[in-house]
C-alpha cells in the first residue's frame, strides 16, 4: 500500500501516513460515508499542520505551570501551607483563570438518553469485540440474574450457572416484587400477591389471589407490551423515565416460582456506553490501533460479531435489535435495543508514529482518534447503516485529561475543522469534557462555556483527578494513605463544585453531569448501598464497570429522582475554591509503620497486577486483588494513583528506595501467584528483571518526572520493547 505522500498527488503532503492505517481508512472506514478521500487525506493534512504545534504549546503550558508550582512548594519547605497565597500565586501564575459572566449550556440535537433520562453509564475497553457487544446490548438486564448471580442479596454462591437453588431465587423473587411495589405500587395490594397479568381496553390489570383486580396506582405507567393480552410474554412499565419488562413465561425455573409465571424482570439499565480507546485499552501501535478502530467501526455499521463460547457451546454475539411491542393505543411500537455509544478519545499529550510530520516527529494520537473515530461515526449519519446508534444525529466523544479552557478550545476548534472536512453542519460532533485535571476542576465553567455549544456532559473522573492532585502537590510533603483520600476537603469541594457548574448552566436539562466509577467489580452489595450517594450528590448518571452492575445501579434511578435532586439543589453555593485547592498532607503522627507498610504493599500489588498484564500480554483493564483480596478494577488512572503515591512518598521519606524494592520483588512473588492459573501469564519472580517489571518499578522512581504523572509514556514504551522481544 502506498503512503499518504505518495497517494496525494500534489506532493505537498506535511504528514506520512503509515500504509496500514492508509489502508484501513481507504478501503474500510471511508466507502459510504459519504466522504471523498482526498479531501479526507488533504483534511487530515491541514489540520495537523495547524493543531500540531498549537497543541505543543499547551503541553509546554501544563510543564510550565507544574514547574512553577514544584518550585514554590520547594522554596517554602518546613513552613506552615499558606492557601491564601497559594491562591494568589496560582493567579498570578495563570493556573486559575478569571470566571465568565453567567452562560447558559445551548447545545442541540442530544439524544433523550444523554439530555432527557438518567440512568446507568456503562465504560468498555473497546478492543474486546465480545465485551464491546455485550455492553451495547447492556441497555437492558435482567434484575433476577444480577440480584442472583452476585452478592446483592446473599454472599455470592458457588452453584451459580448451575441448577436453581430455589431459596435463593425466592429471596430474590420477594426482593424484586418489594422493589416492584415501590416503583411501580398498584393501586392497592401488592404485587407478590398477583395470580395474573392481563391487557384489557389498553391498561394493564392485575389479578390479585383473592380474585380481585387491581390497576397500576399510576395507570400512564404501563406503556406496552407483548404476546396475547390475556397471557402477555411482556409486559412494559415506564418510571422514572425507565423502562421495565415485566417478563412471563410458566415454564422457566423461576416462572415456575411465581404464581403469575413471571420469570424475569428486565430493567432498561445502561442508557449510554463509552466505548473507550483511552485509559481501559493498550494500543501503542498501529497494529493494536486498526482492530480497535475495527470494532468501532462495526458498532457503527452494526456488523460486529463475537463467538462466544458457554457451556461447551458456542454462540455468536451480535448487536441487540431493538424491542417491539404493542402501545397502549394498540399500534406496534419499540424501544431502543442498544445503549447510545459514545467514544473515548485518548488524551493530548499521547503521541503516535501512525502518522508524522514532515520532520518525522509522532503526532498527538489524540488528533488521529478524533479524525478516525468520527470519520467511523459518519456511518450512524449517513448511507445504509444510519441511525443504528444516535437518533438525534450527533456523534459523541468523551475527552480525557484536558486541563482548562485553552484546551477545549483546542478541542472545539478541532471538531469544528472535522465538521468542514466531512461536510457535517456545525456542532454535529458532541464533547463530553472529563473534569480529572485539578486546573479542569479550578476552572471549570471557563471551560464549560468555552465548549457550551457541544457540550454533552462533564464527568468528575476522581481517579485520574486523585493521581492528578498528588502530583500537583507533589513537591508540597506527604500526602494522606490513598483510602483517607477518599475524605479530603479537596475531593469534596472537586464533586460539588462539578455539580453546581454544570446545575449553574443548566447542562442537566441539555446534557449530563456525570460521575465516576465503581471500582470493586464484584462487590454488588456495597455498591447498591453506596453508589446511590451520586445521584443524591446532584449526577445525572455515573459509570459502572459491567452489565451487571448497571443492572444492578439501575435500582438507584428507580428510588432517586434525579431530577427533584438537582432542581433541589439548583441554588446550591459553590464551595470555595481555597478548598479545592488545599492539599491533602498526612499528619506525620498518623503514619505509623504499620500504617506505611501496608499502604505501600497495597499499592504496589496493584500496580504490580496492572502493570504485568499490560505489558505482557496487551491488557489495558485488569481486576486486581487489593492487600485485603477485594478485587479492584485497576486501568491507568488508578496505576495513575498508586504510582504517584508511592513516589510522593519516596520523595519525602516516609518510605526508602530499599523498601519500595523490597515491596515489589514480595508483591511479584504474590501476584505471580495470584496469575498461576493463566497459562500465557510470565512470572516475574524469581528473576525480577524482565520488561513488566522493570516498567512497574520505573513507573514508582521516575513517576515525579513524568508529564503530570501519566504512566502512558512508560507503558507504551515498556510494551512495545515486550513485543518486540514476541
Ligand atoms: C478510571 C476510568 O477511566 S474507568 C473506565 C475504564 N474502565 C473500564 O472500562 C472498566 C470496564 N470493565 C472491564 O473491563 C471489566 O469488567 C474488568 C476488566 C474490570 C473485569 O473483567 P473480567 O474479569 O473479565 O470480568 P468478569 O469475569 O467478572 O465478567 C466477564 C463477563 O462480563 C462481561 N463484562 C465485564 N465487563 C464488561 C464491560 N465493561 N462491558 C461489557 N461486558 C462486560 C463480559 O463480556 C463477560 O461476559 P461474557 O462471558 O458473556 O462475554
Ligand atoms: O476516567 C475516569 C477517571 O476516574 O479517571
Ligand atoms: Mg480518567
Amino acid at each position: 500500500m502506498e503512503t499518504f505522500a505518495e497517494l496525494k498527488p500534489d506532493a505537498s503532503a506535511r504528514i506520512t501516513v503509515d500504509p496500514l492505517l492508509a489502508a484501513f481508512i481507504e478501503n474500510e472506514v471511508i466507502p459510504g460515508t459519504g466522504v471523498d478521500p482526498g479531501r479526507f487525506w488533504s483534511g487530515l493534512d491541514a489540520l495537523i499542520a495547524e493543531f500540531e504545534p498549537r497543541n505543543r504549546a499547551l503541553l509546554r503550558e501544563r510543564d510550565r505551570l507544574q514547574a512553577e508550582i514544584d518550585a514554590w512548594h520547594v522554596a517554602r519547605r518546613g513552613e506552615a501551607f499558606d492557601l491564601a497565597a497559594y491562591r494568589r500565586f496560582l493567579e498570578k501564575i495563570g493556573y486559575l483563570g478569571s470566571e465568565p459572566p453567567h452562560f447558559e449550556v445551548d447545545v442541540q440535537g442530544v439524544d433523550a438518553e444523554v439530555a432527557k433520562l438518567n440512568g446507568p453509564q456503562l465504560v468498555v475497553p473497546v478492543t474486546s469485540a465480545r465485551y464491546a457487544l455485550n455492553a451495547a446490548n447492556a441497555r437492558w438486564g435482567s434484575l433476577y440474574d444480577a440480584l442472583y448471580g452476585t452478592d446483592a442479596l446473599l454472599p455470592k454462591a458457588d452453584s451459580a450457572g448451575h441448577e436453581l437453588d430455589t431459596s435463593r431465587a425466592t429471596l430474590v423473587i420477594d426482593h424484586v416484587k418489594g422493589l416492584l411495589d415501590r416503583w411501580i405500587p398498584l393501586a392497592d395490594g401488592s404485587h407478590s400477591d398477583v395470580v395474573s397479568y392481563r391487557i384489557a381496553g389498553g391498561a394493564l390489570e392485575c389479578r390479585l389471589s383473592n380474585g380481585e383486580a387491581r390497576g397500576l396506582l399510576d395507570a400512564a405507567a404501563f406503556v406496552g407490551h407483548r404476546g396475547p393480552e390475556e397471557r402477555p410474554e411482556h409486559v412494559y412499565i415506564k418510571h422514572h423515565g425507565l423502562h421495565i419488562d415485566l417478563a412471563f413465561d410458566p415454564d422457566t425455573p423461576s416462572g415456575r416460582l411465581d404464581p403469575a409465571g413471571m420469570s424475569d424482570v428486565v430493567l432498561e439499565a445502561a442508557l449510554t456506553t463509552i466505548v473507550d480507546f483511552e485509559d481501559s485499552v493498550a494500543t501503542v501501535d498501529v497494529q493494536d490501533k486498526i482492530p480497535a478502530y475495527r470494532d468501532w467501526l462495526g458498532l457503527m455499521k452494526g456488523t460486529l460479531r463475537a463467538a462466544v463460547r458457554k457451556g461447551g457451546g458456542e454462540i455468536e454475539r451480535r448487536l441487540a435489535d431493538d424491542r417491539s411491542m404493542i402501545g397502549t393505543d394498540g399500534r406496534e411500537t419499540s424501544l431502543p435495543g442498544r445503549s447510545l455509544l459514545l467514544v473515548r478519545n485518548v488524551g493530548q499529550h499521547v503521541k503516535t508514529d501512525m502518522v508524522l510530520t514532515k520532520d518525522g516527529d509522532p503526532v498527538s494520537e489524540a488528533f488521529i482518534d478524533a479524525a478516525v473515530t468520527t470519520l467511523i461515526g459518519l456511518h450512524d449519519l449517513r448511507g445504509e447503516h444510519r441511525g443504528l446508534n444516535s437518533r438525534a444525529g450527533s456523534i459523541y466523544v468523551v475527552k480525557p485529561k484536558m486541563h482548562g479552557a485553552d484546551e477545549v478550545q483546542l478541542a472545539v476548534d478541532l471538531f469544528a475543522r472535522l465538521e468542514e472536512i466531512y461536510g457535517l453542519s456545525s456542532n454535529t460532533i458532541k464533547i463530553g469534557i472529563m473534569d480529572e485535571e485539578r486546573r479542569m476542576s479550578a476552572n471549570l465553567r471557563a471551560a464549560l462555556n468555552v465548549a457550551r455549544h457541544r457540550v454533552f456532559f462533564i464527568n468528575t473522573g476522581f481517579l485520574d483527578r486523585t493521581g492528578d492532585e498528588i502530583h500537583t502537590a507533589m513537591e508540597a510533603g506527604p500526602v494522606v494513605p490513598k483510602t483517607t483520600m477518599k475524605s479530603q476537603p479537596w475531593l469534596r469541594a472537586y464533586e460539588e463544585r462539578n455539580v453546581v457548574t454544570g446545575l449553574n448552566a443548566g447542562l442537566d436539562r441539555k446534557g449530563q453531569i456525570g460521575k465516576g466509577m465503581w471500582t470493586a467489580t464484584d462487590r454488588m452489595a456495597d455498591m447498591i448501598a453506596q453508589k446511590g450517594a451520586q445521584l443524591r450528590a446532584g449526577a445525572s448518571t455515573a459509570w459502572v464497570p459491567s452489565p451487571t452492575a448497571a443492572v444492578l445501579h439501575a435500582i438507584h434511578y428507580h428510588g432517586i429522582d434525579v431530577r427533584d435532586v438537582q432542581s433541589g439543589l439548583r441554588s446550591a453555593p459553590l464551595p470555595p475554591v481555597t478548598e479545592l485547592l488545599t492539599p491533602s498532607l498526612a499528619d506525620p503522627d498518623r503514619l505509623t509503620e504499620a500504617v506505611v507498610r501496608s499502604e505501600l504493599d497495597n499499592n504496589v500489588q496493584s500496580l504490580l497486577g496492572y502493570v504485568v498484564r499490560w505489558i505482557d500480554q496487551g491488557v489495558g483493564c485488569s481486576k486486581v486483588p487489593d492487600i485485603n483480596g477485594i478485587d479492584l478494577m485497576e486501568d491507568r488512572a488508578t496505576l495513575r494513583i498508586s504510582s504517584q503515591h508511592i513516589a510522593n512518598w519516596l520523595l519525602h521519606g516516609v518510605i526508602s528506595a530499599a523498601q519500595v524494592d523490597e515491596s515489589l520483588r514480595r508483591m511479584a512473588v504474590l501476584v505471580d501467584r495470584q496469575n498461576a492459573e493463566d497459562t500465557a501469564y510470565i512470572p516475574m519472580s524469581p528473576g525480577f528483571d524482565g520488561i513488566a517489571f522493570r516498567t512497574a518499578r520505573d513507573l514508582i522512581f521516575d513517576a515525579r518526572t513524568q508529564p503530570n504523572g501519566y504512566t502512558e509514556f512508560l507503558l507504551a514504551a515498556g510494551r512495545a520493547g515486550r513485543k518486540k522481544l514476541g
